[in-house]
């Protein structure tokens, strides 16, 4: 095992209903890291993507946020476990989300956290190098032609036990097409749609194209029943 300590930039640590893709309505445990340089115009959590140092806090004033904020506090795989154990979670489930949580070794966090019970699953953009247990429930939600100018990596669409990609028009399943076809997946790996912003034309195309493909839908169902 790394003989160095992991330190996790902690954006917001939750306990709710998983709201999205494959685990949607499962009680989970939310783990959001900072930092992400993908740029994704549309992205929910924009108060994740610069990590400054002039943002650090401590975890009882990252855990007491009343709002979202850049605020971060660093803590280790063993201080999580404790803070969960100490928050009363309930759930088993743990979804490690960002920011762009693959900028970060997870193995330690995975190796402590599964060693106590937990099942973990990663958000992912596709765009860096997945250091995660094998266990690890990997969603990868590629991110195409976005501003920061990051690759899906093939490794990553390999990896991924789901594919959730964000759309809002035509274009981004003929994105999602030529990816697929760049980087194959695996033979068992579940392909769902997700519409951007719960905008009405984006959910008609991504049920369409659910129907006519075979693949999933995954709608924001926390935004639905606005719960974290
Ligand atoms: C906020 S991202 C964080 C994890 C990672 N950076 C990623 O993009 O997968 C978590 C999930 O939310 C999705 N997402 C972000 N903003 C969205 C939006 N406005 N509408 C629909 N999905 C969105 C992303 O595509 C991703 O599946
Ligand atoms: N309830 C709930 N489900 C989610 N699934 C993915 C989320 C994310 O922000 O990564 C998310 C989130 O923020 N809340
Ligand atoms: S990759 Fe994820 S966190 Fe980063 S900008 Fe895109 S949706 Fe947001
Ligand atoms: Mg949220």
């Amino acid at each position: 095992m790394n003989p160095i300590t992991t330190h996790y930039p902690v954006n917001e640590l939750f306990e709710t209903i998983q709201g999205e893709g494959s685990f949607t309505g499962t009680p989970a445990i939310f783990l959001r890291l900072q930092g992400c340089p993908v740029g994704c115009p549309w992205c929910d959590t924009q108060h994740t993507w610069e990590k400054s140092a002039a943002d650090q806090v401590d975890a009882a004033r990252m855990l007491n946020k009343s709002s979202p904020s850049p605020e971060w506090a660093e803590l280790t795989a063993a201080q999580l476990l404790e803070l969960f154990q100490q928050q009363g979670f309930q759930a088993r489930h743990v979804v490690i989300t960002g920011g762009e949580p693959a900028m970060y070794d997870l193995r330690e966090l995975g190796e402590v956290l599964e060693g106590a019970g937990y099942r973990l699953q990663i958000e992912t953009s596709g765009t860096f190098e997945l250091k995660v247990s094998a266990a690890t429930w990997v969603t990868v939600s590629p991110k195409l032609d976005m501003p920061g100018g990051f690759l899906v990596r093939p490794d990553s669409m390999k990896r991924a036990d789901e594919i959730k990609h964000p759309v809002a028009m035509q274009k981004h399943i003929d994105a999602l097409d030529k990816l697929l076809q760049r980087c194959p997946p695996r033979d068992d790996t579940i392909i769902a749609l997700q519409p951007i912003s719960q905008r009405p034309r984006a959910t008609e195309l991504a049920i369409a194209t659910c129907i006519a493909r075979n693949w999933r839908l995954s709608v924001q169902l926390h935004k639905y029943l606005n719960i974290e």
